[in-house]
């Protein structure tokens, strides 16, 4: 069932950047890994959501209702993006301050509810200890810490692995993966690495300049695209036929395909298509143009 549904969204940051045109669906039960390279608009697209960006375009529906910037439905959004900590305050009092900004001021349901996100995350030891004294990656859990405290249909995180050792990546990811089993959750997660979010999500959305480029399974192969001489001979079992002079085959047993191939026709033009995860990991030590 949909859950979330972003039509044409575009925020223009006037220098070419930001998000065009971007539309995608959000489905109960559903783990999404945005992908993009440094700049590629992941951010950007996560704040429009979570109403900390206002698009100049666009709509956003939320169980088949459109939402406004202020809309009351998007405290049912856990959020981590861009976690904003009160420095000066402690562990404790900072996720105090996420609740009474959700309306839940009962003494005992606030400590309950902390305790318990405490315990997740990790940092039931340091409840007392002032957010000017976090490391990045205490910060990391604690960001984690605020996003699944009154958290309700749907997870948004940017980029929740960064800074986390190893312990801190299967924590996030096992309570992820619990929540959206238990509870039909709706997550999407941002990352640039691709293994980090193989591991967890269902589905996959590649992001780059701003505008969407893949959205499907993680199943996703290259192909060669062979020109031959006369492609009326060769069956399906070895190539995928495109026209009269066009093959297509998958990268698998590449080598055995192709002589099967020259055993019938001649081969005139062998090309790489690279989808588009090949394609952004090809630059994935780059960044979008700033
Ligand atoms: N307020 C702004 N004004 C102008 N340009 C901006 C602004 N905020 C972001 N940008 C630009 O928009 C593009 C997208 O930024 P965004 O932060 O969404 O990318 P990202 O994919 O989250 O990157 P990263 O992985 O580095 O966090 C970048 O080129 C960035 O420099």
């Amino acid at each position: 069932m949909e859950l979330l549904k972003l039509e044409s969204i575009t925020k223009d940051y006037g220098n070419g950047k930001g998000l065009f045109d971007f539309s995608m669906n959000l489905n109960k039960g559903e783990i999404v890994g945005l992908i993009g390279i440094n700049g590629a608009g992941k951010t950007t697209l996560l704040d429009t959501v979570s109403g900390k960006i206002l698009a100049d375009s666009g709509e956003i529906f939320y169980d088949g209702e459109k939402i406004g910037i202020d809309s009351k439905c998007r405290k049912e959004f856990g959020i981590s993006v861009n976690p904003g900590f009160y420095d000066y305050l402690n562990t404790y009092e900072n996720l105090k301050a996420i609740l009474y900004l959700n309306g839940i001021s009962d003494k005992k349901i606030v400590n309950e509810k902390i305790k318990n996100v405490l315990k997740i995350v990790g940092l039931k030891n340091v409840e007392n200890k002032k957010i000017k004294e976090f490391s990045f990656g205490m910060k990391q859990r604690l960001g984690f810490a605020q996003a699944i405290l009154n958290s309700g249909s749907i997870m948004l995180l940017d980029e929740p692995f960064v800074g986390l050792d190893v312990n801190g990546r299967n924590m996030v990811k096992e309570y992820v993966k619990e929540m959206v089993e238990k509870n039909q959750m709706a997550v999407v997660f941002s990352d640039h690495n691709l293994d980090e979010v193989k591991a967890l999500c269902n589905r996959l959305v590649v992001i780059r300049n701003g505008r969407k480029i893949y959205d499907g399974n993680l199943d996703i192969k290259s192909s060669i695209i062979i020109k031959v001489k006369d492609s009326s001979g060769i069956d399906n079992s070895i190539a995928k036929k495109i026209d009269s002079t066009t093959v297509e085959v998958t990268e698998r047993n590449i080598n055995d395909k192709i002589k099967n191939i020259t055993k019938i026709t001649e081969i005139t033009r062998i090309e790489k298509v690279m989808n588009p995860l090949e394609k952004m990991l090809e630059v994935n030590n780059n960044v979008e143009n700033h």
